[in-house]
């Protein structure tokens, strides 16, 4: 049972996975549990189990934060069997002396960065200071059950949520308890987008029944958690699938942790090529259902006039540059939808009739496909950005009340001679004041989220994602600190941090170019993007904005 040198231990974050159809019998499941990169912590029992232990006892223990070591099955002896192929396996014994020496330094270790992009599931979509990326940071959480097989202390991991978790064998982990919420209704999946071009053992061209592979899912997995970024690897008709999560919705919240539920909807992905995906349902189901709590969402009293009809459309508003057109777009492509994205001010002409007819061009397609198509037409989804320009209150423009007109054209064509189901519409301000309220009614934009400048632990997370390919190849120096950086960086829009990881990258390049000569005379391999590149850039970035 091999401990990993004392590097790669400090490098190996937390594990966690889906369960896979060969480590999860349903009738033992236990219930989620999260592993998290915390510090180590000495045994505070010793008659936790998590191996080959009974539902009790891992549920009395299971609260215990514990320290693992990851071993595999030859190491220890064991042919693979054919109900528990490829496992691999963490066993947890207490903690040595330099073990809780590196427990101590493991914070600073790049496996702990990385993960500190982790956090809880947000609890609502409507927190201003969340980006789309970080909605897919959440814990890994994995249903453990107990098998005979293993000696006390250990769990089993497959290869994908080694993957997904980025976990080593011979890595330390720690795993706690995760307590869904009370009400599992609410933490049901609504939605669900799993794409399939992970499955590398696909060798010839595959014709895939989406809406078998669908419901086989639905029966075999129902009842577990599922996060974003997860792998869930699954054999369908004699073919192993690895599905990487790529989009999921709760009901409540729109959080994307849930349980996967018979009522979820899912939707596949497959890049062109071994896959081909028939029979899927050519328009994804609504993102918005009446099952979301909108009082909890700060929208009181449209419940009943929401019904069971799909919104039709959410403002996002807030101060320029925190990801208010991302999240459109993110959330339109995982969709799969059609999108159209039109800035505002682009729709005007002076011409008279002209802007209407831009108007009107902009809903044609959608209005034929729900014609033709009814209830089998794709989602179109449009982006009105600086939709302000646009939908300004009436009655206050001057002269030839053209800004009326187009006010009144614009909310003719959301409602639609026929109600357009297929139509998703997300609308950008920085003025949510200056919107004409009838756009704001049931039926319309019925959802307003307000994106706000990104608070200390958003703009770590934003940090983290706009440095994560440095880090991946190493081009961060090691004295680098986004947490310091997060704190250096009150009131940056998310563009602006985005702007300082640029600007530093830019910084360090030009170190390494010859004056004069514009070329590269550095080494490739000792590339570093300084702790000074940042500073200087967070500095240039200001003085940018006109903050310095
Ligand atoms: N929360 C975030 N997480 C990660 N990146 C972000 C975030 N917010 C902004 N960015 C970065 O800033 C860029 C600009 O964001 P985006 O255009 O979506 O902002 P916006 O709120 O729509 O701004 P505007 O009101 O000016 O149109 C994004 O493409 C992204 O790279």
């Amino acid at each position: 049972m091999g401990l990993l040198p004392e590097s790669k231990a400090q490098g190996t974050g937390p594990v966690l996975g889906a369960s896979d159809e060969h480590s999860v019998d349903p009738a033992r499941v236990m219930g989620p549990v999260q592993v998290a990169p915390r510090p180590m912590e000495p045994l505070s029992s010793p008659s936790a189990h998590y191996a080959g232990d009974s539902h009790s006892a891992m549920r009395t223990t299971a609260l215990t934060t514990l320290p693992l070591v990851a071993t595999n099955r030859a190491e220890r002896g064991e042919r693979k069997s054919k109900f528990h192929p490829k496992i691999s396996t963490v066993s947890r014994r207490p903690p040595s002396g330099s073990e809780l020496k590196d427990a101590a330094r493991f914070p600073s270790s790049s496996a702990t960065r990385r993960w500190r992009r982790g956090t809880p599931p947000p609890t609502s979509m409507a927190d201003p200071r969340r980006s789309p990326e970080s909605l897919l940071c959440l814990w890994p959480l994995i249903a453990f059950k107990p098998l005979d097989s293993l000696r006390t202390g250990e769990i089993a991991l497959n290869g994908s949520q080694r993957k997904w978790a980025a976990a080593n064998l011979g890595g330390r982990v720690t795993v706690s308890r995760y307590q869904p919420p009370a009400d599992t209704a609410s933490f049901n999946l609504v939605f669900l987008a799993l794409d399939l071009t992970t499955s590398l053992t696909i060798r010839k061209a595959t014709e895939l029944k989406a809406d078998e592979f669908g419901r086989y899912l639905k029966n075999r997995y129902s009842g577990q958690v599922i996060s974003p970024g997860q792998i869930v690897s699954t054999r369908f008709e004699n073919i192993k699938y690895a599905c990487r999560v790529t989009l999921s919705i709760g009901a409540d919240h729109m959080n994307p942790q849930g349980f996967l539920s018979r009522d979820t909807n899912i939707a596949f992905e497959a890049a062109a090529g071994r896959i081909k995906i028939v029979n899927q349902d050519p328009r994804p189901p609504p993102i918005i259902k009446d099952t979301i709590d909108l009082k909890r969402m700060g929208i009181g009293g449209l419940s009943h006039h929401i019904g069971i009809r799909n919104v039709r459309g959410m403002l996002l508003f807030g101060p320029p540059g925190n990801g208010k057109t991302m999240i459109a777009r993110k959330v339109a492509n995982l969709l799969n939808a059609k999108v159209q994205t039109v800035s505002g001010p682009s729709l005007l002409d002076p011409y008279f009739g002209t802007t209407e007819r831009n108007v009107r061009e902009l809903f044609e397609p959608i209005i034929k496909d729900q014609v033709k198509l009814g209830e089998k037409s794709p989602l179109h989804v449009i982006i009105f950005d600086e939709f302000d320009a646009i939908a300004m209150k009436r009655g206050r423009s001057s002269g030839s009340g053209h800004t009326d007109i187009m006010v009144n054209q614009l909310l003719t064509m959301m409602d639609g001679l026929t109600p357009l189901d297929n139509l998703l519409v997300f609308a950008t301000t920085n003025r949510r004041d200056l919107i004409d309220e009838a756009f704001l009614r049931p039926g319309r934009l019925e959802i307003e989220i307000e994106i706000g400048l990104p608070d200390l632990a958003a703009r770590q997370e934003i940090l983290e994602i706009h440095t994560a390919k440095l880090l991946e190849n190493h081009y961060l120096d090691g004295d680098v600190s986004i947490e310091n950086l997060a704190h250096r960086t009150d009131g940056y829009s998310g563009a602006m941090l985005e702007g300082v990881v640029k600007s530093a990258v830019s910084a360090a390049l030009q170190r390494n170019i010859a004056p004069n000569h514009l070329v590269w005379t550095g080494d490739y391999n000792a590339f570093k993007v300084l702790e000074s590149d940042f500073v200087a850039a967070v500095t240039e970035v200001a003085r940018e904005h006109g903050n310095d």
